[in-house]
């Protein structure tokens, strides 16, 4: 069935209004529903990732021109905001256009009323221009609603990073994400994978962080014959240093304790070029059938899996060491929030308190199966230190046997240290540094031989 992109977008963003429904869901939902075309996948994304992102910006803007908001209908609303979003930050839409489409689909799904509102409120934004932030007085407020993010956020990264770095992440979180791949190392290299996917008609660059990281500028990677026959994977290229810092070598047991969709498992089992054994757990069955997918498009032969609580992995486990684990924990998720703008509206400051609860946990029981000498690798993709470094400290202090693996910085890319600069075992990527996602990683190594 065709449909309309703009109706489309409204049909998205009333239902995250409604409901906080996650946004990637809808919208790949909604592409397969109407069968949409390349160019309309493209608007539809960008109008709908655009109005989410934007929201509390968008919200602040419309506030100058509603005297009821309350009294406005979730549909209305969304609608308003949607096209807001369309007159003030894409360019190539003229308002005119904006404004005509709004009204139709106003006059298609409500009464003349509501029409006639629609296009009056957004005449208003066109003739009158938007509010200008000078008018926020508290600091925090302003960086929260010219950036659109939540102010207790906000308020957290400047009690952490400073004020300067609360911008440049608020800022960078707003622009769209960089598509990258991690090449399968276990059966071609980086230089071989451009050339396909060159020949294939995509425009390809080599990554900016990872050695294993080539970036898609232009092109549709799931849809090359490079994709379906295993030789890449999309990954964004923090993740694709987390297996690289593990010190993977083949014929090692891996231990991946928190592995769906599967993106660190199947790297850790490329680099030990299918020798040896790497077992991953997830929580929920039907994310485990997702690292069975990957690992059988990647053509990889040493990945087991099972559907379990890892905070049950001692008894599943009974005698059986691992030389590596991995806890790439459950977390808020702040440092993806390019990808997933939602996360900014649907979580709430005591999640990563409540998170790091559970992420202490699994660290605490997944760390007796490893063997003496061996390494364990923590990390998440959010930028909370409640979530990371306060996460390493407790466990250290409780776990004497464990140290800091000092070697860690020098497995990962040497551009890194400049932006880290430290060698005590853990790194917290920002998503300003590389443009990448924002990633903690921590290594530790267990005292004795083995
Ligand atoms: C950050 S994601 C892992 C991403 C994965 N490592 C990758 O690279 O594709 C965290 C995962 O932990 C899983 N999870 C949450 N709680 C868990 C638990 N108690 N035991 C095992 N897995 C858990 C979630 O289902 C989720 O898939």
């Amino acid at each position: 069935m065709a449909k309309n992109v703009r109706e489309a977008a409204l049909e998205i963003v009333e239902q995250i209004n409604k409901n906080q429904a996650y946004s990637n869901i809808l919208l790949n939902r909604t592409i397969e529903k109407y069968n949409l075309n390349r160019k309309d996948i493209g608007l539809l994304t960008e109008i709908v990732y655009g109005t989410i992102q934007r929201k509390r910006t968008i919200d602040f803007f419309l506030d100058a021109f509603l005297k009821n908001k309350k009294k406005i209908e979730t549909w209305v609303y969304s609608l308003l905001e949607l096209s807001v979003y369309q007159m003030v930050y894409l360019d190539r839409v003229p308002d005119r256009a904006v404004i005509h489409e709004a009204v139709e689909i106003a006059k298609k799904k409500g009464h003349k009323g509501i029409s006639g509102f629609v296009n009056g409120v957004l005449r208003s934004v066109q003739r009158k221009g938007v509010p200008s932030f000078s008018t926020i007085k508290d600091t925090a407020e302003k960086i929260a609603v010219e950036y659109s993010h939540p102010t207790w956020l906000v308020k957290r990264w400047i009690a952490q990073y400073g004020e300067e770095e609360t911008i440049n992440i608020c800022k960078i979180n707003l622009e769209p994400p960089q598509v990258t791949a991690r090449v399968n190392t276990a059966k071609t290299s980086v230089g071989e994978v451009m050339a396909h996917l060159e020949e294939e008609g995509l425009t390809v660059e080599r990554g900016d962080l990872s050695i294993d990281g080539i970036k898609i500028i232009d092109g549709y990677l799931p849809g090359t014959r490079a994709f379906k026959n295993g030789l890449v994977t999309i990954q964004d290229e923090s993740s694709m240093l987390v297996a690289r810092g593990l010190d993977i070598e083949p014929g090692m047991s891996v231990l991946d304790a928190c592995a769906a969709p599967g993106g660190k498992t199947t790297h850790i089992a490329e680099l030990m070029k299918n020798e040896g054994q790497v077992y991953s757990l997830d929580l929920h069955k039907h994310k485990v059938k997702l690292i069975k997918d990957q690992v059988k498009r990647l053509g990889l032969t040493n990945v087991e899996t099972a559907a379990l609580d890892s905070r049950k992995a001692g008894g599943f486990f009974q005698g059986t060491r691992f030389d590596r684990i991995l806890v790439d924990a459950p977390c808020t998720g702040y440092g993806v929030i390019r990808r997933k703008p939602d996360i900014k509206w649907s979580k709430q400051e005591k999640d990563a308190e409540a998170i790091s609860a559970v992420q202490k946990e699994i660290l605490q029981t997944v760390s007796t199966l490893l063997k003496p000498g061996g390494k364990l690798l923590y990390s998440t993709c959010t930028i909370e230190e409640a979530e990371n470094q306060r996460v390493i400290e407790a466990f250290l202090k409780e776990n004497p046997e464990f140290t800091q693996d000092r070697t860690l910085i020098e497995r990962l890319p040497e551009k890194l240290g400049h932006f880290v600069g430290n060698d005590d075992g853990q790194v917290q990527i920002l998503p300003h540094y590389f443009g990448t996602d924002g990633f903690y990683i921590a290594c530790l190594t267990k005292k004795g031989e083995n």
